[in-house]
């Protein structure tokens, strides 16, 4: 784990923690971002070499939605950038981490992204980030 990649924060309305968000950290987001497989919409604000990502559900299959119906919204998930995200699920696995999903999936900000179930992690929703480089298009 290189780093701190972003943390998510299960909002309700977008647009309103935006604005709450912009003036907590003294600036605007950067992005906005909707990711289809997830069935969200993000948006990011960068803080010093990490970042804070706010996700909206945009259906109610979203992981987020299910976790607003039973949980307020709040601190939903860490992420770590890693170097090579097959190498790391194979480490993870290998320590005894429950996977959610091997393969990994598209996320937002131009990552590919794996998530650990909670309940192997100490009860924290734990997802991994490895930038899509240029080439491996
Ligand atoms: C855009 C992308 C990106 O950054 O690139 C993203 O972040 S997308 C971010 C959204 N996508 C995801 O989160 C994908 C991965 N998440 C999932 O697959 C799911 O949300 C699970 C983590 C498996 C939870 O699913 P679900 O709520 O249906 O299962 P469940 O209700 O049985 O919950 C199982 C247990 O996990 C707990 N649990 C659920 N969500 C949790 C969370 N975010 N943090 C910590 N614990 C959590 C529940 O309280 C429950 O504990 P108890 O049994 O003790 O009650
Ligand atoms: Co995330």
């Amino acid at each position: 784990m290189r780093k701190i990649e972003h943390i998510g924060i299960a909002v309700q309305d977008l647009e309103e923690s935006n604005a709450l968000f912009a003036k907590l950290l003294g600036k605007k987001h950067f992005k906005t971002e909707k990711v289809e497989g997830e069935a969200v919409e993000t948006s990011f604000f960068q803080v010093g070499e990490t970042k804070v990502e706010l996700l909206q559900a945009t259906n109610p299959n979203s992981a987020i939605a299910k976790y607003l119906e039973k949980k307020k919204p709040g601190v939903h998930h860490i992420a770590f950038d890693v170097e090579n995200i097959e190498a790391e699920v194979e480490r993870l696995k290998g320590e005894g981490f429950e996977i959610l999903n091997e393969t990994p999936k598209q996320g937002a900000d131009n990552k590919l992204v794996v998530f650990l179930h909670p309940r192997t992690t100490n009860g924290v929703l734990v997802e991994l980030c490895q930038e899509i480089s240029v080439n491996s298009k």
